[in-house]
């Protein structure tokens, strides 16, 4: 807790502020930053939800802008003490371009540093993702491994290689020096799948499971773990290592830390079902229903009429090779990095994370489109 000589002085940003993950850290910053005085939400989109906000001591100032715009991100990070990247194009089913995927996650993340380095703002932390390391393109197993476990890290797919790229970015400006001559204070956040309220492919799965009758179907094999980590416990990191930043700087500038919690390591369906099962979903299937080539096939297939597609309407599936081989490809993380860097302890119990996820699934029943 902040002392009073340093109540509500500080200002700060939060790129992508109205996405899935944003939002939470928005929240969160509100409910446990007391040392804040305004909080700027920075975002292509803005949502209706922030009216809400403007209710309390701090001032929320909405900003509608474009990262890949250099003077708007410039204009908006102006006066802040702390920069949250957030905002990303976060896309592995082949909606937008490589190019656009580059500019948004790459030349915007850069935009983010030049405008910290131009005004003087000193704390930057961005999210990351998991797939700066993997799964790689080879299909390697990272089993529960850390941050300094070696893993070959290596992508062909435009979203990982944006982020692996920009996360380059952010590290190596850490300690140069910003407008004033104090030095820039960078680290990296790396979330594995994020799951909680909000959670776009999870309704997604939900609502196809419903017109399924109630069932899906086991695709991925139960012995093949995915990492999960809930929003609440994400956005509750990004709050403590912003806050830590300023104390340890010399710790944390420059490092990246793997987002974790207490979610059980299981597959990525298994997981799901953890959710949805009480939300009145099966899973049908102690093995997966088809054989792995043939879902390849269909991965392929689902490829080549998007491309057929373009031209006439976005066919994006949750299936492609790149999916198929994210799903089935064991990636979980076990570290206790940022619980030694910066006192991290979950927010959230697995048991309040399933719940409160399960209570927002629930609560959108029947309104399957
Ligand atoms: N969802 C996950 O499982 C996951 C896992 C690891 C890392 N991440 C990372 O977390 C971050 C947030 O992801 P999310 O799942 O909340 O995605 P999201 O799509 O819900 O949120 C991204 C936000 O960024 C905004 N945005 C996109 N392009 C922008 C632009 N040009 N200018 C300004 N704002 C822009 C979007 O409007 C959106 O509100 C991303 O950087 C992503 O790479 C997500
Ligand atoms: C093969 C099908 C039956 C199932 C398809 C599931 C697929 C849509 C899921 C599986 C794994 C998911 C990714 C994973 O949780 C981690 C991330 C990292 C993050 O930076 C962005 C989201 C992403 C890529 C998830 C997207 C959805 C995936 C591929």
């Amino acid at each position: 807790m902040a002392d009073s000589a340093q109540a509500q002085e500080l200002v700060y940003l939060v790129t992508g502020g109205c996405g899935f993950l944003g939002e939470h850290v928005v929240r969160m910053l509100l409910q446990r930053e007391p040392r804040l005085r305004e909080l700027r939400v920075f975002d292509l989109h803005l949502g209706p939800w922030l009216e809400e906000l403007q209710t309390g001591p701090v001032q929320v100032t909405a900003i509608q802008g474009d990262v890949t715009q250099a003077h708007e991100v410039t204009a908006a990070v102006a006066g802040a003490h702390v920069v949250i990247h957030t905002a990303g194009l976060v896309d592995v089913f082949g909606r937008a371009s490589s190019e656009t995927i580059h500019e948004v996650n790459v030349q915007g993340t850069q935009n983010v540093i030049e405008a910290c380095v131009q005004t003087g703002t000193q704390f930057l932390v961005y999210t990351s993702s998991m797939e700066v390391v993997g799964p790689n393109i080879k299909g390697h197993p990272f089993y529960r491994g850390n941050e300094d476990t070696p893993y070959e890290a290596a992508h062909r797919h435009p979203y990982p290689r944006s982020k692996a790229l920009a996360e380059q970015l952010v590290l190596e400006a850490n300690g140069r020096k910003v407008h004033g001559g104090l030095p820039l204070v960078t680290c990296a956040l790396r979330p594995t799948g994020i799951y909680g309220e909000g959670h776009q492919i999870m309704r997604d799965i939900y609502y196809q499971g419903q017109r399924l009758g109630g069932r899906l179907f086991r695709a991925i094999p139960a012995s093949v773990e995915h990492g999960r980590v809930y929003v609440g416990n994400v956005a509750w990191m990004h709050v403590l290592v912003a806050r830590e930043l300023q104390q340890q700087a010399a710790l944390l500038g420059g490092q990246v830390y793997f987002c974790y919690d207490s979610s059980p390591y299981k597959s990525y369906e298994d997981f799901n079902m953890e959710i949805l099962g009480p939300c009145g979903l099966r899973l049908v299937g102690a093995r997966p229903l088809l054989p792995y080539w043939l879902l390849m096939f269909l991965a392929l297939l689902n490829a080549l009429l998007q491309w057929l597609l373009r031209p006439l309407l976005l066919y994006a599936p949750l299936l492609n090779p790149y999916t198929l081989a994210m799903a089935n490809t064991t990636f979980t993380v076990s570290t206790n990095k940022a619980q030694r860097h910066f006192g991290y302890e979950p927010l959230f119990s697995w048991e309040d994370s399933r719940n409160r996820t399960i209570r927002w699934v629930r609560a959108m029943d029947g309104s399957a489109p």
